[in-house]
């Protein structure tokens, strides 16, 4: 199915998204792109409106406005074999074992039931998880049930895979096995889109991402451009702490002094300068760190932003009701 996916570089594209509940706009004009290939993460705080955004994507509810594409130009029914989804609500039946439930999912779209038992046996054996393997859903933990959930919904080898929220719920050591999952499928050659308000899966797994905040998209591209969007970081001692005028002198004025060191923020065009004035200076260096902001860092700033115009509005509309 690899070979046949149309001439679009892209497994998803979306324009214009929009979902009314009631008055509430809770996806507004949102548009993704998702390459043919790539690890794509869809992150937002709750209730940011990801959820709402995949199942437009994927046809299970219609948008009010907007539409999306599967593989070029094809309706997401035509293409339902091609596609993985674990949603958001967790389910299976509890009375069947685990190698069944994934054999009975992949049924559903369309695979051999024997070679289903086979790929389960697969999959759980190479993620070390071959003791549960026939052992029923109900008396599984609900991470575990999670993963054999995972593991049923990609064991079609789909084109697609779209997990929501895939992490939640997990232990670090079954997040590993997922992380692992996900760059096997890539590896495959399979497009994986998930949701995630968990930074550090995106960072480590992600080409590309979308930040989705109050509804609409905030940001979209590679995890290194959205950590360029703040400042380095820097944590400099220098040899002898005594002179700290002379040291302010040389550093930016935002500078704060913690005991011997002294954090501040700094542009990527001012290291350089930074550094030639250290060493002109002569205060010496027993430390000095330069570090990029996390995506954590980043999410943060862009949620905290959007959150500050929705306040900023609500005052403002506050005051003009009170002037009325
Ligand atoms: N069927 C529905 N009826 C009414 N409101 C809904 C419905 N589904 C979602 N919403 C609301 O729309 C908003 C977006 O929900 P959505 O589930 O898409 O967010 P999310 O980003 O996936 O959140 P989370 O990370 O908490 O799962 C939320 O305010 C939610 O309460």
């Amino acid at each position: 199915m690899i070979g046949d996916r149309g001439l679009s570089d892209y497994s998803v594209e979306a324009t214009g998204l929009t979902k009314y509940f009631g008055a509430f706009k809770a996806v507004d004009n949102v548009s993704l792109e998702v390459p043919t290939g790539s690890i794509y993460g869809v992150l937002g705080p709750n209730g940011a409106g990801k959820t709402t955004t995949l199942r437009m994507m994927l046809g299970i509810i219609d948008p009010d406005a907007g539409s999306s594409r599967l593989f070029g130009d094809q309706r997401p029914q035509a293409v339902r074999h091609r596609i993985g989804y674990l949603p958001e609500e967790r389910g299976l039946y509890p009375g069947m074992k685990a190698r069944e439930a994934i054999a009975f999912m992949g049924a559903l779209r369309g695979l051999d039931w024997r070679e289903g038992r086979r790929r389960a046996a697969t999959f759980m054996t190479e993620l070390g998880l071959e003791r549960v393997i026939d052992e029923k859903i109900r008396k599984m933990s609900k991470g575990m049930a999670q993963m054999v959930q995972l593991i049923g919904s990609i064991v079609h080898a789909p084109d697609l895979i779209v997990l929501d929220e895939p992490f939640s719920g997990l232990d670090p050591v079954n997040q590993e096995r997922l992380e692992l999952l996900v760059k096997r499928e890539r590896d495959r050659g399979a497009t994986i889109l998930f949701s995630t308000h968990v930074m550090a899966h995106a960072e480590r797994l992600c080409d590309r991402i979308a930040i989705i905040a109050r509804s609409q998209r905030r940001f979209e591209g590679t995890v290194d451009e959205a950590r360029a969007l703040l400042p380095m970081q820097v944590r400099y001692t220098p040899r002898d702490s005594r002179d700290a005028a002379g040291i302010a002198a040389i550093l930016p004025a935002t500078a704060e002094r913690h005991g011997d060191a002294w954090h501040f923020a700094i542009e990527d065009a001012d290291v350089e300068p930074l550094l030639s004035r250290i060493t002109a200076s002569g205060h010496g260096v027993t430390g000095l760190s330069i570090t990029r902001p996390a995506l954590h860092d980043a999410f943060v700033h862009i949620v905290r932003q959007v959150d500050a115009g929705f306040a900023a509005d609500a005052t403002c509309d506050a005051v003009q009701e009170a002037l009325a």
